[in-house]
């Protein structure tokens, strides 16, 4: 393969991150923007030891699944991966990466183990937050995502993944000069919408002192500090909630620990499933005091929160017997550091609920978890980020 190089080839499968997998002459090429079962003459971008990339030039046969992408900045946007296929096929795609991870991690879920995956609707307008940046060329002020070649700023109109009122407010906002003079070349511009409060927006960081924002949701209300972590899809968090929901009822643990607890979100849940003891675990200190408080809201009698770190706590967690609690892990992208999953192997656990945000470290740390002794005994994809390449995995685990 060299760069320029056009060839016919015919797309095997959509591989994690979105691109289409093609074999040219036993080599491997990956082709963004194209669906299984395509064929096409591409043109080669760039050359690696293991694997090429391409970009389309002419498609022969389309997918049936292809539709027409509901963004005119699709292809240079790096956000969306998938608005040229139907939802449900999207996540069928997501879910057969899935199975490809496992097999690469040479883990083997007992019949049953692997659910069907949820796909929360709708797929367009749920996140409650974006972030864009500022631009300046001449005399005019971009603002909108960095593009794939992580520097250019492309000015938009409208995100199609942003709740409606969140591009209400940006459309309102490019009307006012006063609010365009306040941007400068490198800021962030975070939009921040809930159901009680509409959309809401600040400059880099949120002011220190502003009031906690207030999400409702279906089992109560949550404050959340404007610079701290909440679920951007309430339909995907409340699948989670959900599945979280339903091993308590079928455990009926007597304690609750959440571990990388945000505001509390599923120690709430707990509590609302009437789970009486809570402890949660958070190291975003304005995260940890909203849970303090929301846990309080939600009839927690004594909520302990520790402001710290989620595996210094696993390691204290070591001998306490622990057969009635249930506990959740909920880790950011990296996942769990090898610390985190060597305590959680050496505890006296039995079982805990590990939700990933990220399948590809998921993958690692479950091949660490089965080495350590633990059994996946349900796995399920949650297509919580439509249209992106990123998609979310309840995991529970036992032994
Ligand atoms: C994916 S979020 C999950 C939050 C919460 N479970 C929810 O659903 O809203 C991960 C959280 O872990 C926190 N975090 C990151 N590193 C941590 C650590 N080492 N110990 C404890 N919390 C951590 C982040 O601040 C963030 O709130």
């Amino acid at each position: 393969m060299e760069i320029g190089r056009e060839f016919q080839c015919e797309i095997e499968k959509t591989v994690f991150g979105g691109d289409g997998l093609a074999r040219v002459g036993g080599e491997v090429v990956f082709i963004p923007r194209t669906l299984p079962g395509e064929r096409l003459i591409a043109r080669v971008t760039a050359c690696k030891s293991s694997f090429s990339r391409a970009e389309a030039v002419r498609f022969g046969a389309t997918s049936p699944h292809r539709i027409e992408p509901a963004c005119p900045y699709f292809g240079r946007c790096p956000g969306c991966r998938y608005l040229h296929a139907g939802y449900a096929y999207e996540t069928e795609l997501k879910a057969a990466q899935l199975a490809d991870q496992l097999a690469q991690a040479g883990l083997e879920p007992a019949p049953g183990v692997l659910e069907s995956p949820v796909a929360p609707e709708p797929p367009l307008g749920y996140r409650n937050k974006i972030v864009l940046h500022v631009h300046k060329v001449g005399g005019r002020t971009m603002l909108g995502y960095v593009m794939g070649d992580n520097t250019t700023v492309t000015d938009i109109e409208a995100c199609p993944l942003a709740h409606p009122e969140i591009n209400a407010k940006l459309a309102e906002l490019r009307g006012d000069k006063s609010f365009l003079h306040s941007l400068h070349e490198g800021m962030d511009v975070t939009f921040r919408r809930t159901a009680a409060g509409g959309a809401t927006y600040w400059r880099n960081q949120p002011a220190r002192n502003a009031t906690w924002l207030k999400e409702e949701l279906p089992f109560g209300r949550l404050s959340v500090p404007c610079g701290s972590f909440f679920q951007v899809n309430a339909a995907g968090a409340a699948a989670l909630a959900d599945e979280v929901a339903a091993l308590i009822a079928a455990r009926k643990p007597a304690r609750f620990i959440d571990l990388y607890a945000g505001v509390g979100f599923f120690s709430a849940v707990a509590l609302h499933a009437g789970v009486r003891e809570v402890l949660a675990v958070e190291s975003d200190e304005a995260a940890a005091a909203a849970a303090r408080f929301n846990l309080k809201n939600f009839g927690a009698e004594n909520p302990e929160v520790i402001a710290g770190d989620a595996a210094e706590a696993l390691k204290s967690l070591k001998d306490a017997p622990a057969s009635d609690a249930l506990l959740t892990v909920d880790p950011p992208r990296g996942g769990l550091t090898l610390k985190a999953a060597m305590a959680l192997t050496g505890s006296t656990l039995d079982s805990f609920i590990y939700i990933s945000c990220n399948p590809a470290t998921w993958a690692r740390d479950a091949r660490r978890l089965a080495k350590g002794g633990f059994t996946l005994n349900k796995l399920r994809l949650v297509n919580m980020f439509p249209r992106t390449e990123h998609f979310e995995l309840f995991s529970f685990w036992t032994r």
